[in-house]
Formats: C-alpha cells, sequence, structure tokens
C-alpha cells in the first residue's frame, strides 16, 4: 500500500515554453473542397513536460504532430521551436511511428548507427559507433543488435525506433501511438522504459495515444480534442500524479478513477463519434 505522500501532487513543472502552437488551422484540398482539419489550435509545451494527445481516429492528431515535426505546415498560425518557426523537420524532433519505419534489410545496430552517423556528422566512426552502442544498452537490445527488423518481436523493434530516435539526441521527441501495435505486456514494459528515458534524457516528450490509462500513467498533461472537421483542443488534464510512477499505486488512487472518468466522458459523451 502505498503512503499519500507517495501520489501527492507534483511540484509544478519549470515553466520554460520549448514548443508554441499558435492560433494552427489545417486544410486540406480534397474532391469535395477544402476540409478544415484543425481550427484555432493553441498548445504550449514546456521543456521537459510528457505531454499526452488523445482524441477520436480522425480528428487530426497525427496531422498536429506532424505540424511539429515539420513533415506539414500549417495553412493559418504558426507552431514555434524555441521561438523560431518550424518550417521543415530537423534532428531537433524525432518522430517514432506506430509501424517501427525501420530499414528492414539493416540491423539494428545499423538502423541506429544511420541515424547517428546523419546527426554527428564530425564524430569519429568509433565514437559514433559507441552512441550507437549506448543508445542500443538504454533499451535493452545490446543482445539483439545484430539482427535485422524481421527476427525482432514487435517490442523490439519499436525500442530500436526509440533508440534511433533518441539517438539523433532531438529536443522533442514525438510519438504517434507508438505502442499501439503492441501486446498488453509489452506495451506496459514498454511504458516503463520510455519514463526512464524520458528522466534519464531530459528530453521533451509529445505523444499520441487512444489509450488513457497509458495517458494518466505517462503524462504530465493529457491534451483531449474534440471532433473533426474543424477539431480543438477541447480541454487539458492535469495528471497529478508524482515521480517516480508506480502503477500498483496510481491505480489504488481514487483521482485516478476521476480522472479516468473524465476523459472517458469527455470522448464518449461529449465528444462521442457520430457513428
Ligand atoms: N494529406 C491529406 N489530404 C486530405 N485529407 C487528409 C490528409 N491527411 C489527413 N487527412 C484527413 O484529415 C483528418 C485527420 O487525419 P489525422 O491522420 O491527422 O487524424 P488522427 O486523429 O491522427 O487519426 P488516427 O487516430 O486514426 O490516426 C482525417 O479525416 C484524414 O482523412
Amino acid at each position: 500500500m502505498q503512503t499519500a505522500t507517495t501520489l501527492q501532487k507534483q511540484p509544478t513543472p519549470p515553466k520554460a515554453p520549448i514548443l508554441e502552437i499558435e492560433n494552427v488551422s489545417k486544410l486540406y484540398a480534397t474532391p469535395k473542397g477544402p476540409y478544415t482539419v484543425l481550427e484555432d489550435v493553441n498548445l504550449t509545451v514546456y521543456e521537459g513536460e510528457f505531454v499526452c494527445v488523445i482524441g477520436h481516429s480522425g480528428c487530426g492528431k497525427s496531422t498536429l504532430l506532424n505540424m511539429v515535426a515539420g513533415f506539414n505546415k500549417p495553412t493559418d498560425g504558426e507552431v514555434r521551436l524555441r521561438g523560431s518557426r518550424i518550417t521543415k523537420p530537423g534532428p531537433d524532433r524525432m518522430m517514432v511511428f506506430q509501424n517501427y519505419a525501420l530499414l528492414p534489410w539493416k540491423t539494428a545496430f545499423d538502423n541506429v548507427y544511420l541515424a547517428v552517423k546523419a546527426a554527428h556528422r564530425n564524430k569519429s566512426k568509433l565514437e559514433k559507433m559507441t552512441i550507437t552502442r549506448q543508445h542500443l544498452e538504454l533499451v535493452g537490445l545490446t543482445e539483439a543488435a545484430h539482427k535485422r527488423p524481421s527476427q525482432l518481436s514487435g517490442g523490439m523493434k519499436q525500442r530500436v525506433a526509440i533508440a534511433r530516435a533518441l539517438a539523433m539526441r532531438p529536443e522533442i521527441l514525438i510519438l504517434d501511438e507508438p505502442f499501439g501495435a503492441l501486446d498488453a505486456i509489452t506495451k506496459e514494459e514498454l511504458q516503463e522504459e520510455l519514463l526512464q528515458i524520458w528522466r534519464q534524457n531530459r528530453v521533451t516528450v509529445l505523444m499520441i495515444t487512444h489509450d488513457i490509462d497509458e495517458a494518466l500513467f505517462l503524462a504530465d498533461r493529457v491534451v483531449m480534442m474534440t471532433n473533426g472537421p474543424h477539431a480543438k483542443i477541447g480541454e487539458i488534464v492535469e495528471v497529478p500524479f508524482s515521480r517516480p510512477r508506480d502503477r500498483a499505486a496510481i491505480m489504488e488512487d481514487s483521482q485516478y478513477y476521476e480522472l479516468r472518468n473524465y476523459a472517458l466522458d469527455f470522448l464518449f459523451r461529449r465528444f462521442a463519434h457520430a457513428e
């Protein structure tokens, strides 16, 4: 049984903004005319924060994170990293996808090494190999470094993808439903590892998930989006559990169920999908 102090409200995080999403709208051209996915989205993310974004399928979560990654641009408004407008992808923002996106003909080591080579051009080969090894070790894959993606489990592939992203030393790690394809046990293991990595690397994390429990376990704040078209941020829930987090302790806390029910009510009553 955990004491009340374990679960008390965490101190307010330092408020240095790293990412600003300001009055962002996004229209896609479609054969039926312009389609407004997002309208007037505003969000400030602070250095070192862990922010989860939840919302129904198709509301525009990936569209929003792709604008942070620089893969697409807002139609209106702007996204800024440390005050500079984001116009293209950069090594300061690395993205991890649900489907891993590894090169199938390369080993785990080479998948990470290629990224290290691109990000640390001025380092010697030995240094680059050391960085690669360190990041594989960070995700517990030292023994599997020589294996190709087809020889790895889903969880291991996602570990390689996370190692590869972190090896680029990004300021923001962007995760688009990274654990969506994994079984429940692997998913929980990776959630714990991700929290450890986040703490050790002091990276800011922006993550899409469909899983409210995952969001409440991982995030400092959970951003809940309304349905599209014209989706916006409906509400932001502050997650009060202290860190490091203990899953069992959180699940014994009545606040957890209050927050969970609140999020469920938002998604399945106030902004239920039409179908
Ligand atoms: N390039 C595009 N052109 C036209 N419409 C698009 C384009 N990309 C996305 N859309 C549409 O924009 C809407 C939002 O898509 P997006 O992938 O951002 O949603 P999402 O919330 O991430 O969905 P999911 O949770 O299912 O991944 C969807 O209706 C989608 O069909």
